[in-house]
Formats: structure tokens, C-alpha cells, sequence
């Protein structure tokens, strides 16, 4: 029955209505008797009660679960895209909504985070479709070359459905290809692999934490159906960390007081059921045997209880991850570095890092009024944007700064503080993983620049516990009107 079942196309258009579904369960509108019938036929005769088991192991995608049991329904199936911020479900959701289709499926997942390159990825593919393993492809033969690795892989997959097979083809976390080399050119290949393989018992899965429109320049001939991840409401966050949880009363009360800060600093549901843990388990301490909280002034108690370890459990979650150490940082030279500290009075200012004292001398009160006015409406519009340059600036000021206090800890032969000694010269490295974990968002590219540019999320209170941590002295360059 399932067989027959032809999956709705999206448009780019019907995708954003989709995307504008709330994922938590309570907002969405009972499935139509269609739907539900589609997600019977999908999941087989005996499986409704799976597809509960399913809806109920994943929390808060309720909708993009009954999506994707609808739109994997095989064959022939449209691609498919899944795409959403990071640790938003999009993997979980994937596989277990995967797990829950016919039996005769053969899964073929490749996370390209992973992956080093192309080949890595060619060869992943067709081993795990048995192709590496047979007299054909011995392991130096390979495909290098595109087009060998489009007919290796048609065989490879030719011989599984003509067995009556479907096959799944999951290219998950497809952003990182955008930032290999020619990876414009791979990515445009893989988008082009349903015309290519004409295979329509091959359904393309592709997962990423970039938008469609970072691949509009290389969408393929057949656009995919797409759905999308919304990030969780701290609300949401609360849902999942309290599914299955021993003592769900304990653990509620114990949230309340304790994820809405953890939830500024993450939002990965994962990485907050870590933090949370060992939280809670300090939280609990003083109750001794007693499993909920009696009244109002126990919970002061457990709150004041687990405050200091709170505190220290933000800080610890704060501090990036450091691997270079003072050494490598010295290879930028010490030409720079007066100029570059010269700059940075002027580098965290609202203007770019114009110079404006000459200005403001001669500034008359009108002119005094009408700056304070734009000032409003600076704070009103937010923060704005900058460039990679400015980034890698400022960075640059941090690291000469902490550079010299080292050197004047070493001369009085003062043990260096840690956080100084390990600051880290990978700027990119860290600025792709502030951009996974929203401290900073890429915003649209200047039109005369043409180069991306980007916003930072963080307010003015983490920053300063950020510098903190690494012993930065912000205050002191932090432009004030
Ligand atoms: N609704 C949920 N219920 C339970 N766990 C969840 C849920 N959503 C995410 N997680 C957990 O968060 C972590 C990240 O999830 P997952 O890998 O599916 O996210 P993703 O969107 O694919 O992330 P990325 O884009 O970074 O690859 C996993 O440990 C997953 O189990």
C-alpha cells in the first residue's frame, strides 16, 4: 500500500508555510484522517502503536516526525532536505523516523562532519553499499574523478533495488562541504544525483544547518521537499530534559531556577542535560532521603544550596575551548602589534572604529541632541553587523594584549594565569564554532563588499565573563557614548 503513496512536492514556498508549523505538539492542528491514513500506510499494518513509540522519543518534533514518515514513504520519492540550527533534532528525528519505515530499507548515512574530503566521502558511500568490497573496487582503485564515482555508485545501487531493496542516501550535516575545497562543485553533484542515477527507488536524503538558500546557486534539476528545524523555546528544552526523568516533580522545580540561565549560554539539548546533571544532583543533596520539594522555603534552600555550583558551571560553559599555546600566538611578529594596540581603544566602539574626538569637540548642543537621538535608535535597531576583518582585529588586539601580560608574569617569574597562556591562534576554527553555537549569526553580505558579514548574539554581561575567563580587561576598551 505504502508503494503507492506519491509524496506532495513542496515548493519554496509551501516549505516556509511548513516551516512556520511550531514544532511543540500542542500548537499543531490534529492531523487530517488523510494524514493519518499516509502515516498508517507508511509505517505498515501492525506499526501504530511504533509510530506512538516514535512520537514519544522525540519530544517537540512531533510535526517534523509525521513530515518526514510522510515524505520518506517510498517510491518514487523526491529528495528531501531537513535543515535547521545545530543539535535541533534534525539527526534524531532522521533515524528514528528511518528506523520506524518498512523493513526491506537499506540506510546509507555519511556525515560529512566527519569526512575529510570527497573521497573519503565516495569511499564511505560505497562501502557501505558492499561496492569497495567486491573484485571491482580494490582500495587504490577508488574513484577520484566524479563521474567514475556516479557510475560506481549507480551499479553499486542498481544491484540493490533491482533485489526489490529502497535504498536511503543520507548526506547529513551538508553545510561542511561549503568550506572544502571545491566544494561548491561536490555539493552541485550531490544535488544533481537524483537525475543522475535515475534510480527512483533511491530517496536523497541531505541534512544541514544552513538554510536552502545557501545552496541556491547550486540546487540541482528536481528541487527537494523540504522541512524544517526550528530551534527549542527554553519552554521546549524544559520538555525534553524532563522526559523519562526519575523524578520529573523534583527535576521541574529544580529547572525552574536553574535552566533559564544555563539556556543563555546553550541551547543544545545535550549539551544542557550534561551541565544539568551533576547540577541537580547538588541540588537534591540537602533533601537527603525526601524525593519533592514540601514548601516554598525548601525550595529557597535547594536554590541557595545550588547557586555557587551554578555560577561555577556558567563560567565553565562559557570557556571556549583553547589548544594553541603562547608560542604560536608569537608567530603573528611584534611589528603589528603596536599598531595594533593602538587601534584598540577605538575597535569596540558602535561606529566601525572611527575616530569621532575631533568631531565631538566642535559639536554644538543641536548636534549633541541629534547624536543622542541616533544613538536611540542604534540601541532600538540592535546590534549591527561586521566584517571578518574587524573580527580577526580585534582578535588579533586580544591575543598582543594577553601576549604581553604573559611576558611581564614570565620576567617576574610569576606563574602565568591559565587562561592566558593557552589563548589560541585558530580564530577561524573558533569563529565557525561560535557561529554553530549562535553566539554569532552570518548576516547577509554587504552588496558593495561582497563579503559575508556577521552579528554577535551575546550581550554585554557574557562578554565581560567571557574576557574574564581569559583574563581580558573588556572594561577597559568598551566604548561608552
Ligand atoms: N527532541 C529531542 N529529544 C531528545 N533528544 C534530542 C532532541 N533533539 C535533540 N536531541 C539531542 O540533542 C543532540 C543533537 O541532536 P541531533 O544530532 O539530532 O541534532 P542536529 O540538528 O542533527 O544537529 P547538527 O546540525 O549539529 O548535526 C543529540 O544528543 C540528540 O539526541
Amino acid at each position: 500500500m505504502s508503494q503507492t503513496v506519491t509524496p506532495r512536492r513542496t515548493t519554496r514556498s509551501s516549505a516556509s508555510a511548513l516551516s512556520s508549523v511550531p514544532a511543540a505538539p500542542k500548537y499543531r492542528p490534529k492531523p487530517s484522517p488523510r494524514r493519518q491514513l499516509l502515516v498508517t500506510a507508511a509505517a505498515g499494518p501492525k506499526d501504530y502503536d511504533s509510530v506512538g513509540e516514535l512520537l514519544d522519543a522525540l519530544p517537540c518534533r512531533r510535526a517534523q516526525a509525521m513530515d518526514l514518515i510522510r515524505l520518506l514513504v517510498p517510491a518514487p520519492a523526491l529528495p528531501l532536505m531537513l535543515y535547521g540550527g545545530a543539535a535541533t533534532g534534525k539527526t534524531r528525528t532522521l533515524l528514528l523516523a528511518l528506523t520506524n519505515l518498512r523493513p526491506s530499507q537499506r540506510l546509507v548515512y555519511a556525515s560529512l562532519r566527519s569526512l575529510p574530503s570527497p573521497r573519503a566521502l565516495f569511499a564511505s558511500l560505497l562501502s557501505q553499499l558492499g561496492a569497495t568490497s567486491s573484485s571491482t573496487f580494490s582500495r587504490q582503485r577508488l574513484p577520484e574523478k566524479p563521474s567514475d564515482f556516479i557510475s560506481a555508485l549507480r551499479n553499486a545501487l542498481t544491484g540493490i533495488v533491482s533485489q526489490g531493496e529502497v535504498v536511503y542516501l543520507v548526506f547529513d550535516n551538508l553545510d561542511v562541504v561549503r568550506s572544502w575545497d571545491k566544494g561548491d562543485q561536490l555539493l552541485t553533484l550531490l544535488f544533481r544525483l537524483h537525475d543522475l542515477l535515475q534510480l527512483p527507488q533511491v530517496v536523497l536524503v541531505y541534512v544541514s544547518s544552513a538554510t536552502p538558500d545557501a545552496y541556491y546557486s547550486m540546487t540541482g534539476s528536481v528541487e527537494p521537499n523540504y522541512v524544517y528545524f526550528s530551534d527549542y523555546t527554553v519552554d521546549e528544552a524544559r520538555d525534553i530534559l524532563i522526559r523519562g526523568h526519575p523524578n520529573p516533580k523534583l527535576y521541574s522545580s529544580f529547572l525552574s531556577v536553574a535552566l533559564k540561565p544555563l539556556f543563555r549560554v546553550t541551547r543544545r539539548v545535550d549539551e544542557l542535560s550534561a551541565v544539568l546533571e551533576p547540577l541537580f544532583n547538588r541540588y537534591s543533596e540537602p533533601l537527603g532521603d525526601l524525593k519533592a520539594v514540601s514548601d516554598e522555603g525548601i525550595k529557597r534552600r535547594l536554590f541557595e544550596h545550588v547557586q555557587p555550583h551554578l555560577a561555577v558551571a556558567l563560567s565553565e560553559t562559557f570557556s571556549v575551548p583553547m589548544r594553541a599555546s603562547m608560542h604560536e600566538i608569537k608567530d603573528s611578529g611584534s611589528a603589528g602589534k603596536g599598531s595594533a594596540k593602538r587601534q584598540l581603544g577605538a575597535l569596540f566602539d558602535s561606529t566601525g572604529g572611527s575616530d569621532n574626538r575631533k568631531r565631538k569637540r566642535k559639536s554644538s548642543q543641536a548636534s549633541l541632541d541629534m547624536k543622542d537621538t541616533m544613538a536611540e535608535e542604534m540601541l532600538m535597531k540592535g546590534p549591527g553587523t561586521f566584517p571578518l576583518e574587524r573580527l580577526l582585529a580585534i582578535f588579533q588586539c586580544i591575543t598582543s594584549v594577553s601576549e604581553d601580560k604573559h611576558e611581564v608574569e614570565c620576567a617576574d617569574n610569576k606563574e602565568p594565569e591559565s587562561g592566558m597562556t593557552d589563548l589560541m591562534s585558530d580564530v577561524l576554527l573558533q569563529l565557525s564554532t561560535l557561529c554553530n553555537s549562535n553566539f554569532l549569526s552570518k548576516s547577509r553580505s554587504c552588496p558593495l563588499e561582497s563579503s559575508a558579514r556577521y552579528r554577535s548574539n551575546i550581550d554585554e554581561d557574557l562578554a565581560l565573563k567571557v574576557a574574564r575567563s581569559v583574563s581580558f580587561p573588556l572594561s577597559k576598551y568598551m566604548y561608552r557614548r
